[in-house]
């Protein structure tokens, strides 16, 4: 665990960057620094890894007091990733994530045979290996930069805006690839963003703060968007916070009904609604997996606002009647 316990810092020409900070991120779970430009967030991250030293207050690290470990050696077990991957540019691919690893002595072979394994890992072609950073895209940049941030298996992963310069595509597929990691590889990550979207994807914990350095709310994400603790907080998550909260409710206890006759459907799966003689479009959610916004979605993608229930493979297990989604979303909406 990482515990900020009244943390300030106070730079040289006086500006309070942060304001008695205190707040714990969990082992193995993925808590994110959100707010506006200027809040303190990038501050904050940093003086987990010692790039910058706190005025006063204490962050320890499962327990110890960062202040007493050798920057060096409290580096080693904390990756690093920043915005554009800030890769060596006249190193190799492989030799960028090999980085830490070669640091730490490993032999050579050892170090590339890790370092290739990472780059399957974040969802690379291997082929990429031999090349230098400026033939990648943006994204696959960025994929490394993560690579690189975890070839020394450290426990702790600190990453400041580090999907912001890719477009909006490819920051999806990051932010999915990040997930998948981290429920393989459970590490303690602090993640830092200005988009209240990202935090609320991507964080077991999200702590919004605001300028000055304060922390305006920490809590889950559900939380957040149901309970914001103050105006602040409520204007920040944006208009669409309702809509949002839906992301968080499961569609499983949707109650379905059988597909009525005018649902066409072909090997078991759905292939449109037939109206006055044409086929007209549907939208479809699996229950076991989807949120009750993808029902809701699936219901206003279909020409009758009824949303079609699939299993994993695509086939109607029934359909979602508009007064059953209603009474969902009121319940969400009461809850
Ligand atoms: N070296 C420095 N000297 C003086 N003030 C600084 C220094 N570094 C940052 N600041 C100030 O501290 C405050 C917090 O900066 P910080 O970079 O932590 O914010 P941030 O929330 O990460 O912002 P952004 O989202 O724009 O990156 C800002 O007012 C910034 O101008």
């Amino acid at each position: 665990m990482i515990k900020f316990d009244g943390v300030t810092k106070r730079y040289a020409d006086g500006t309070v960057a942060v304001d008695n900070l205190s707040l714990e991120a969990a082992s193995g779970t993925i808590t994110v620094f959100v707010g506006p430009s200027g809040c303190g967030k990038t501050t904050s991250l940093r003086m987990i890894n010692r790039m910058i030293d706190a005025t006063t207050g204490r962050i320890t690290l499962d327990g110890q007091d960062v202040k007493a470990i050798e920057p060096a050696t409290l580096r080693r077990g904390i990756g690093y990733v920043i915005q554009q991957a800030g890769l060596f540019p006249h190193r190799t691919i492989v030799d960028n994530i090999a980085t830490v690893p070669y640091l730490l002595g490993w032999d050579r072979k050892k170090a590339r045979a890790r370092a290739m394994d990472l780059l399957e890992r974040v969802g690379l072609d291997p082929k990429l290996a031999k090349r230098y950073p400026f033939q990648l895209s943006g994204g696959q940049q960025q994929r490394v930069g993560v690579a690189r941030a975890l070839a020394a298996d450290p426990p702790v992963l600190l990453m400041d805006e580090p999907f912001s310069a890719v477009d909006p595509i490819v920051r999806t597929s990051l932010q999915e690839e990040l997930l998948r990691l981290q429920s393989e590889l459970h590490k303690t990550i602090v993640f830092v963003t200005h988009d209240i979207d990202e935090a609320v994807k991507l964080g077991d914990t999200v702590a919004v703060f605001r300028v000055g350095g304060h922390l305006a709310q920490i809590s889950d994400p559900a939380t957040l968007l149901s309970k914001p603790a103050d105006d602040f907080v409520r204007e920040f998550l944006g208009r669409d916070r309702g809509i949002r909260r839906l992301s968080f409710v499961p569609a499983a206890d949707v109650p379905l009904s059988p597909p009525p006759d005018t649902l066409v459907v072909n090997d078991g799966k759905p292939v449109g609604w037939e109206s006055d003689g044409e086929m007209r479009p549907y939208g479809s959610f699996n229950p076991a997996t989807d949120s009750l916004r993808a029902a809701l979605d699936a219901a206003l993608l279909s020409v009758n606002g009824v949303a079609v229930a699939v299993d994993g493979d695509g086939k109607v297990l029934g359909v979602v009647a508009r007064e059953a989604l209603d009474a969902a979303v009121s319940g969400v909406a009461r809850g």
